[in-house]
C-alpha cells in the first residue's frame, strides 16, 4: 500500500521483547497493557522486534521464544486496533544483534537473498507469518548489507513487494513494506550507489539516525549519540561516501561537493544523503533514541563533551554494570552503557550529581557528573521539539523511534512527537 494517505506524518515505535521476556511473559518490564488506547491513537505503527531468520531462510521466531507466549503477545498487539483503526502492526526481521557482521547468525541475511529461490521462500514465508499473527506488514532490518550483497538486497526488496502485491489483491488489505536504514555513512556506504533502488519498493525507509557514537572502534571522544545538526568543534569523520561507485560515475568535484569530508555524523547529514539519491521525501521517516548512551571514565574540561573515555566495548557487556550511578535498572539488564529516557529521568532527580547541558549548534542535551567522570548523551522534549520542526520543514515522511518501553511513565518522548508533528 502507498505511504500513509491520511496525510498525518507516520509515528513508527518499535516494541521490543527478548525470546526470554517472552516465555515468562508478561512478568516483563513493558507489557503491551502498557500501551494505553491514548498511546495507541498516538502511534501510526508498532514495530514487534524481533522476528528472526531460521536455518532454512524463513521468517521464524527467535530461537528460544515459546509459540504459544508468542502468538497470544501478537495477538495484545493486534487487539490495539480496537484504539486506533489506523494502527498498523509491523514485525522487524533482524536487527543489530541476529544480523551484525559478528553475530553468528550474519549469514542468515546474506543465504536469504543469495538466489531467487531462496529470495522467493524468504517473502514467501513472511507474508505466510504475517497473514498467519495478523500483522499489516514486514519491516526488514539487515544491518546491513554488505557492498557484495547489495544487488541481492535490491532483488530481495523488489520480491518483497511483488509477493505483497500480490497478497493485498487477495485478501483485500493493504500491507506496507519498510526498511530500517543506516544512519551513519559508514554503513550507508554500503549500499548507497543503489539507494533510488532499494527504495523504490518501500513504503517507508526509518532512517537509524542514532548510534552515530558509541563505545566501538573508531570512536575515541565522548560526542551525541544522535544529535541532529552539527557543532563546528566536534570531532568529524571521514565521510565514507566518497568511496561509493556511482553509475553513472560522478566526478570527483561533484564527490567532494555532494559529500564533504571529514565531516559531523549527524541526523541532518543522513538526510541530506538521501535526498542526493532523490529519495522521496514521504518516505522518509527520521528515526529517534528514547535510550542514552553512556561513556565512563570521560575527562571533565568541557563539562565533559568531546573528551576521551574509557568504557568496555563488546556485545555482551563483560565489565561492571554499577559505574552508571542512579541507574538500578542499568543494573538488572547488565547493560550500564544504555539507559533509557526513564532511567535519565531518574538519574536527574535523584541527586547523584548530574549536571543537564543543551549544546545550541547541535540542539542535543547531554548529562555530566563530574563526580563520577561520566557521559550521557539522550534526547528529551527539547531536542525532539528541534526534530519535529526539522520533519515538518523537510517534508519528511515522518518518525520512528527505539523504543516504547523506554519512555517515561507520563509518555514525556511519545507525547513530544505526536504535538511536535500535530499541532502548530
Ligand atoms: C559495536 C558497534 C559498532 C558500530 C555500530 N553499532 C551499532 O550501531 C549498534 C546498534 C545497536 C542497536 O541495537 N541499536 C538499536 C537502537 C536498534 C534499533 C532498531 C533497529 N536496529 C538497532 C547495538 N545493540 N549495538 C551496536 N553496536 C555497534
Amino acid at each position: 500500500g502507498s505511504p500513509n494517505t491520511s496525510g498525518k506524518y507516520a509515528v513508527i515505535g518499535y516494541y521490543m521483547l527478548g525470546p526470554d521476556e517472552i516465555n515468562k511473559y508478561p512478568a516483563v518490564d513493558f507489557p503491551v497493557s502498557n500501551i494505553s488506547p491514548e498511546k495507541a491513537k498516538m502511534l501510526t505503527h508498532i514495530n514487534y522486534a524481533f522476528i528472526g531468520i531460521n536455518d532454512k531462510g524463513q521468517c521464524d521466531l527467535l530461537k528460544g521464544a515459546n509459540e504459544q507466549k508468542s502468538a497470544e503477545v501478537f495477538q495484545l498487539l493486534t487487539n490495539l486496533k480496537q484504539y486506533n483503526a489506523n494502527l498498523k502492526l509491523m514485525f522487524s526481521v533482524g536487527g543489530w544483534a541476529f544480523s551484525n557482521d559478528a553475530s553468528p547468525t550474519a549469514n542468515r541475511f546474506r543465504d536469504a537473498a543469495s538466489t531467487p529461490a531462496a529470495r522467493t521462500e524468504f517473502a514467501r514465508s513472511c507474508i505466510a507469518f504475517m497473514k498467519k499473527h495478523g500483522f499489516d506488514g514486514v519491516d526488514l532490518d539487515w544491518e546491513y548489507p554488505r557492498k557484495q550483497d547489495a544487488n541481492n538486497f535490491v532483488a530481495l526488496l523488489k520480491e518483497f513487494r511483488t509477493q505483497i502485491n500480490q497478497a493485498e489483491k487477495t485478501s483485500q488489505s493493504d500491507y506496507q513494506l519498510t526498511i530500517a536504514g543506516a544512519g551513519g555513512a559508514f554503513f550507508m556506504s554500503r549500499y548507497y550507489h543503489l539507494l533510488d533502488k532499494v527504495v523504490e519498493p518501500l513504503d517507508y525507509i526509518n532512517l537509524m539516525t542514532y548510534d552515530f557514537n558509541g563505545p566501538w572502534q573508531g570512536v575515541t571522544k565522548t560526542n551525541f549519540h544522535a544529535h541532529l545538526y552539527g557543532a563546528k568543534d566536534e570531532p568529524k569523520f571521514y565521510n565514507a561516501l566518497r568511496e561509493v561507485q556511482f553509475n553513472p560515475p560522478k566526478s570527483w568535484e561533484e564527490i567532494t561537493k555532494l559529500f564533504p569530508s571529514p565531516f559531523a555524523l549527524t541526523a541532518d547529514a543522513a538526510v541530506k544523503q538521501h535526498l542526493i539519491m532523490k529519495v522521496p521525501r514521504n518516505k522518509l521517516v527520521m528515526g529517534v533514541p528514547f535510550y542514552g548512551r553512556a561513556f565512563r571514565k570521560a575527562g571533565t574540561d568541557n563539562y565533559g563533551l568531546y573528551q576521551t573515555f574509557n568504557t568496555q566495548k563488546g556485545d555482551p557487556y563483560r565489565g561492571d554494570p554499577t559505574w552508571l550511578v542512579g541507574c538500578d535498572k542499568c543494573v538488572e539488564r547488565n547493560e550500564p552503557r544504555i539507559a533509557t529516557y526513564a532511567d535519565i529521568k531518574k538519574m536527574l532527580a535523584g541527586g547523584f550529581g548530574y549536571k543537564r547541558h543543551f549544546h545550541s549548534e547541535a540542539k542535543a542535551p547531554w548529562l555530566h557528573n563530574a563526580k563520577h567522570n561520566l557521559f550521557v548523551t539522550y534526547d528529551d522534549k527539547e531536542s525532539m521539539k528541534y526534530k519535529t520542526d526539522y520533519i515538518k520543514q523537510e517534508k519528511l515522511a515522518g518518525v520512528m523511534f527505539w523504543h516504547l518501553g523506554q519512555d517515561d511513565q507520563e509518555s514525556t518522548l511519545l507525547k513530544s512527537l505526536h504535538n511536535g508533528l500535530n499541532k502548530k
